[in-house]
């Protein structure tokens, strides 16, 4: 018999080299026969129009491992909370998706196709609605900038504090809004381990992202208010692990590993740490000061930095998979690899032929796209 997983990528393969077509279809199909939802999107549709659609597509297509991806979609359903999504949004969407999809695929569409997106989509929406019904926490969280502080051309550090309690853990992300980019919400990753007056610091380069980065980096100020969605995110410390850890950062990748260093300052005796730390140039090694200040402190923590981009730099060079691999074997290791998605990928395939196993290697789908 043929695999759901097998039956939901071979229908996705009818359309997927018209995937623009489908999404312009799925959203008129859904603001036309619900217009109240419109209100929300954001007012420029040019970069929601591949997320929503592709969020869905993609969480179909893994659904080869449903309980791996449980755990991930409450969480995503609590994150969804944000927008006040109901039961009965995830019904109308649905809708739209499948007469999409069904629209493009002409003949080749067929009912057992029909049967698996259907199954597999209540699947998803079920297990996001009971992620959201569980969470007595708010939909959101105000926070107001305290602090904000330019590094270099594209950079920017700033720390929030929110207005109610918002209970985390080090490594996690949040997605955040700001009233520069209305009802766009994008992730970023915590940098700090939860501290007594609740504040948070976030990375945030703007070169190559979109306007929520680019607003955040240029326009955010003190004072501003920010709002933030439930934490997500699973690249957290096993307090039962006596491994030592290799952390893997490209870029402000770097964000969810400083807050697993905080963490580790405040308990951390008997586990050595190697932090890979890649740039593309060395004027891009933002917080490298206040790094080697906690280097020099603990002596179980050694930072090794590489550049990949620039010729003449005299220190380490290359890419930062290679890098790693060069300093290795890593074989009783804990790791952790954090920065965009064709790195942690490069980096993943590069761990997978020096044979660690992957359940000791952490990472989260994160992109900031
Ligand atoms: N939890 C997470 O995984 C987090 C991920 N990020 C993501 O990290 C990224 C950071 O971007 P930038 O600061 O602009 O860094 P960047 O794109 O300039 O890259 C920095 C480093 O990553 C390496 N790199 C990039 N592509 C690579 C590839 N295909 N193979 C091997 N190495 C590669 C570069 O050589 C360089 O050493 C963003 O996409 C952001 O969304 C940011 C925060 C947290």
């Amino acid at each position: 018999m043929t695999s759901l997983s097998t039956i939901l990528k071979e229908s996705w393969g009818l359309v997927e080299d018209r995937k623009d077509r489908v999404a312009a279809h799925f959203y008129a199909r859904l603001f036309l026969s619900h217009p109240q939802l419109r209100e929300l999107f954001p007012v420029q549709m040019d970069t929601q129009r591949a997320r929503l659609l592709g969020a869905i597509v993609s969480a179909v297509q893994n659904f080869d491992n449903p309980e791996g991806i449980d755990g991930y979609l409450r969480s995503l359903g609590r994150d969804h909370r944000k927008f006040h999504v109901t039961p009965e949004h995830y019904a109308q969407v649905k809708v739209a998706l499948i007469d999409a999809i069904r629209s493009h695929a002409g003949e080749q569409w067929t009912s057992v196709y029909e049967q698996a997106w259907n199954d597999v989509y209540d699947h998803i929406a079920a297990t996001m609605t009971a992620g959201a019904a569980g969470d007595t926490n708010p939909p959101y969280w105000h926070a107001e900038v305290v602090h904000h502080e330019r590094r270099g051309a594209d950079v920017a550090v700033f720390t929030c504090r929110p207005l109610q309690p918002l209970a985390f853990r080090a490594g996690q992300y949040v997605s955040i809004e700001c009233g520069y980019q209305p009802r766009l919400w994008r992730t970023y990753s915590i940098a700090n381990a939860p501290r007594a007056d609740g504040t948070l610091d976030f990375h945030v380069r703007a070169a190559g992202g979109g306007w929520v980065s680019g607003a955040l980096v240029r326009r955010l100020r003190a004072g501003d208010m920010l709002r933030l969605a439930a934490p997500m995110g699973s690249m957290t410390l096993d307090p039962q692990s006596r491994r030592d850890i290799v952390f893997i950062t490209g870029g402000t990748g770097l964000a969810p590993v400083k807050a697993l260093l905080d963490e580790l300052t405040r308990y951390n005796r008997t586990r050595w740490i190697h932090l890979f730390r890649g740039e593309r140039q060395r004027d891009d090694f933002y917080d490298h000061e206040h790094l080697d200040r906690i280097a020099e402190s603990f002596p179980w923590l050694t930072i090794v930095r590489a550049v990949s981009d620039e010729q003449g730099y005299p220190g380490e060079r290359g890419a930062i998979p290679d890098v790693v691999s060069r300093h290795g074997p890593w074989r009783d290791h804990d790791f952790y690899v954090a920065g965009s998605a064709a790195m942690v990928n490069a980096t993943l395939r590069r761990l997978t032929e020096m044979c660690i196993p992957s359940t000791r290697i952490k990472y989260d789908a994160f992109t900031d796209a």
